[in-house]
């Protein structure tokens, strides 16, 4: 049975679904390889133009399976190394879409959970949800999600979640700079939908770029960024969709873009 659904609208939106409530959407392997692929088959999807990740239950993730942990702690060497790359390789594969990453945060957040909406674009959640880093909890680290984390709010503030795995709500997540806003869950889809809405009329390329170039930016010097930037744009300047875009401006008309 699959732990993962995937749903595209007829707009471009596609709906990742976390869908093993009855655990509360812990991370086992199997989920954590049917969410890798499909977040690599969406990756490669040109029709699909957002994605929103999405949980089943009333928990948005609760974490690694710790079932699955448990099981490393006779394995060899290398096959643990193997498995703790698991939960790498998945949010890297969640990261690394082109398209904007909605997460739609409907409950409680933990460990890897928070991994989850941490390599969202944007992330609106519940404003009863609570989020942590309970993984010192139970003697284990947040590595994985470290690299998503810290550049979000910086070591400091990094550092004091994941020593303390103290437990906090959405508002305070919202300041972490892990949440982008909360809502009331009865207007959580339609905040969902409104969200989504301005991505679907902007050209898909130049959204991927966009995307990417911020993220190739962060950590460079001023005189690099310069360089790249001049290079994006330049590169924009020659595609079909700059083309449409401006000339649609001039023409008076919506954009078409294909
Ligand atoms: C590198 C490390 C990365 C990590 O992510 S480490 C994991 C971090 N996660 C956590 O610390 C959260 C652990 N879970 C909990 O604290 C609680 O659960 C909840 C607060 C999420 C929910 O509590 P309640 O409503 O009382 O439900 P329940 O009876 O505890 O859970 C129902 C079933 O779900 C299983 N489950 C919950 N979380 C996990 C998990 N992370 N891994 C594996 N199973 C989990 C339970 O065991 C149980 O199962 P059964 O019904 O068979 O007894």
């Amino acid at each position: 049975m699959s732990l993962i659904r995937v749903e595209t609208d007829a707009r471009g939106v596609a709906t990742l679904t976390l869908a093993r409530a009855e655990k509360h959407n812990a991370l086992s392997a199997q989920m954590m390889t049917e969410l890798e692929d499909a977040a690599r088959g969406l990756a490669k999807d040109t029709k699909v133009r957002v994605v929103v990740l999405a949980a089943d239950g009333k928990t948005f993730c609760a974490g690694g399976d710790l079932a699955w942990m448990r099981e490393q702690f006779d394995m060899d060497a290398e096959t643990r190394r193997v498995e703790s790359r698991r939960i790498a390789t998945v949010l890297g594969a969640l990261y690394d879409l082109p398209q904007p990453l909605i997460g739609r945060v409907q409950g409680n957040a933990l460990g890897g959970g928070v991994g989850l909406v941490s390599v969202c674009d944007v992330a609106i959640g519940v404003s009863g949800a609570k989020l942590g880093f309970t993984e010192t909890r139970l003697g284990l680290i947040p590595a994985n999600i470290g690299p998503y984390v810290l550049a979000r709010m910086g070591a400091t503030r990094a550092s004091e979640v994941f020593m303390s795995a103290r437990i906090f709500g959405a508002e305070e997540a919202v300041r972490l700079n892990l949440l982008s806003r909360t809502v009331e869950h009865d207007d959580l889809d339609a905040a969902i939908d409104a969200e989504v809405l301005p991505y679907l009329s902007c050209a898909p390329g130049a959204v991927a770029e966009a995307k990417a170039l911020m993220r190739d930016l962060a950590g460079r010097v001023v005189q690099e960024q310069v360089d790249l930037a001049i290079d994006a744009l330049a590169r924009r300047w020659q595609s079909d969709e700059a083309r449409e875009g401006v000339g649609a401006f001039f023409d008076k008309r919506s954009p078409s873009w294909q």
